[in-house]
């Protein structure tokens, strides 16, 4: 674990892995950290120089005041590798992660040189929706609708009281700042990324929870066909985080298509 202060913020980081493998680099969602990759990065093993990070004002990263704009996002992204002297990468980004990868992979083509995008899109949700829960956020508190994301983020069967791991998503998401929450829900509400991911020429492979209700299937897939040759995949038993709930599927979808395409 490490600290980094880059693009003036704090960021929380980790980097796994020997220096000179492919590196392969981790985005997550609103309202967790880079704990949700662990149980994926392990099942890859020791093919690639892994890096994960919180983003602003999530995990232990610095929260700047809301709000954001996602090229804060991005540009907090681009500083890490910069300061991590990575100059390849191939990324992976969850949600809002995935909105992050796609617009780093706009941004800096050269850097990027394959992107998994899962249970994300082009563009997330309408500004009414994401305005409301900014305003519910900042007056209730995370935990006041923390029942309605867990049912987007997780399937019933995942959902008991009685599974150890759901609670313990449960406190990360209760846990975030409310400026992190809030500012990165401003960001995800003026992003619309249609035409600059139509652009991006790049190996690409999105996947989606079956049950996903914060970018359900059919949003996915209209982002996969998006991006010239982008493969579509979905898994099943899971809700918006398959990375969590399906870790070994995760990962043998993520580790095949890089073989794939030629990052090892
Ligand atoms: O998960 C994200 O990064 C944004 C999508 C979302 O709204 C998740 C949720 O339903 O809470």
């Amino acid at each position: 674990m490490a600290f980094a202060r880059v693009n003036g913020v704090v960021l929380h980081h980790e980097v796994r892995g020997d220096a000179g493998a492919p590196a392969l680099v981790f985005s997550n969602s609103l309202g967790t950290d880079f704990r949700i990759w662990n149980e994926v990065v392990d099942t890859l093993g020791k093919r690639y120089r892994i890096v994960l990070y919180d983003k602003r004002g999530h995990g232990l990263s610095e929260a700047t005041p809301a709000p954001y704009r996602m090229m804060d996002h991005v540009a907090d992204l681009f500083a890490l590798l910069d300061h991590l002297g990575i100059e390849k990468a191939a990324v992976v980004g969850l949600s809002v992660g995935g909105l992050i990868v796609q617009g780093l992979a706009a941004m800096r083509p050269d850097l990027i040189s394959a992107m998994v995008l899962c249970d994300t899109a082009h563009k997330i949700g309408t500004a009414e929706m994401w305005n409301a829960r900014i305003d519910t956020v900042t007056s209730k508190g995370i935990a006041s609708m923390s029942d309605a994301i867990l049912e987007r983020w997780f399937t019933p069967a995942y959902r008991k009281p009685e599974n150890a791991d759901f609670v313990g998503y449960t406190a990360m998401l209760t846990r975030t700042t409310v400026d992190g929450y809030a500012g990165t829900c401003a960001a995800i509400r003026d992003a619309d990324l249609t035409e600059s991911t139509r652009a991006l020429k790049l190996p690409a492979l999105c996947i989606v929870g079956d049950q996903d209700g914060s970018t359900p299937p059919d949003l996915v897939r209209s982002t996969s066909q998006l991006i010239e040759g982008a493969r579509f995949e979905i898994i099943e038993g899971a809700g918006h985080i398959p990375c969590v709930e399906k870790p070994a599927e995760t990962a043998r979808l993520i580790g095949d298509f890089l073989n794939e395409a030629g990052w090892r």
